[in-house]
């Protein structure tokens, strides 16, 4: 019995592992391992086979969503030369998985039921193409990202049209992104115009970049086109402040 629960326990100390070098990789889809009070927290089911990438093409993604995705897939081969003579590939495809909670110990997430059934917003309808398809592109070189979406039907807001609060969804994903390339960031603030109805079922492009930096703050504006840039959608400034996430765990 003791040695079945050790066994366990170093499985899981392994998974923890594991999940940190993840995290340390992909450090959007994670959180730092700072205090003893929150042990561990990742994203992975890793005990459980490989999470699904859900920033993948699927059979509901149309002519432009592929055109797109394979334009930014492209450049994420590109390499660049970089200081020392080096080259880099500053294009990269964040990976999109269902939740970002999994393994969490202390505080509010002692929880089971929270941590079994926490699902990121974007991700948390499992029918493909009924709301956010999407895939997220980061260029850390020139602090940009850049976000291709196809917007379903579960979306609607106006009849045949996205709902404005889905678009914010969409605006704070990109540059939430964006801002939390270098740490934990909430959105502080998110002003929108809405300037054209975006139709069901159409793609959209999210450009965003970091305007400037204050300290902890950091304020990114961002755009909503059709996918050949002719049509504006949407246009939105944002201040993300730099969080320290321990606090933002244990509620305080
Ligand atoms: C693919 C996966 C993508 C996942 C990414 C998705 C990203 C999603 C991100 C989110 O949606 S986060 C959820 C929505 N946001 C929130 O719920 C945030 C709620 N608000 C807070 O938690 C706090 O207000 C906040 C952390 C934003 C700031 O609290 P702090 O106590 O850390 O900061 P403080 O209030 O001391 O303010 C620090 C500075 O920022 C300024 N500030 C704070 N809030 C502001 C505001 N709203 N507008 C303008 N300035 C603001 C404030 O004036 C001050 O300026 P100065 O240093 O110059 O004096």
């Amino acid at each position: 019995m003791t040695r079945g629960l050790g066994r366990v326990f170093s499985g899981f100390k392994r998974l923890v592992t594991l999940s940190v070098m993840w995290s340390m990789k992909h450090p959007m889809y994670s959180v730092p391992l700072r205090s003893p009070s929150v042990r561990s927290m990742a994203v992975l089911p890793l005990p459980f086979g490989k999470p699904k990438d859900l920033s993948l093409p699927n059979a509901t993604w149309g002519p432009e969503m592929m055109q797109l995705y394979e334009h930014y897939n492209s450049l994420c081969k590109v390499e660049v030369e970089a200081e020392g003579g080096q080259k880099k590939v500053p294009w990269k495809r964040i990976p999109g998985y269902n939740r970002l909670l999994k393994y969490a110990t202390g505080g509010v997430y002692l929880s089971k039921m929270i941590q079994s059934k926490a699902r990121l917003f974007t991700r948390n309808i499992r029918e493909p193409g009924a709301a956010f398809e999407y895939a997220l592109f980061i260029n850390s070189e020139e602090e940009k990202c850049v976000g291709i979406w196809q917007v379903g039907h579960l979306l609607e807001g106006p009849p045949g049209h996205v709902h404005g609060g889905a678009i914010a969804t969409i605006i704070d994903t990109v540059t939430g992104c964006l801002a939390s390339l270098s740490g934990a960031v909430m959105t502080a603030n998110l002003n929108i115009n809405y300037r054209s109805p975006i139709q069901l079922g159409n793609t959209v492009v999210v450009e965003s970049i970091v305007d400037k930096r204050e300290g902890r703050k950091k304020f990114i504006s961002c755009k909503v086109t059709s996918p050949d840039g002719t049509k504006l959608h949407t246009e939105a400034t944002a201040l993300f402040l730099s969080i320290d996430i321990n606090q933002l765990l244990l509620g305080r």
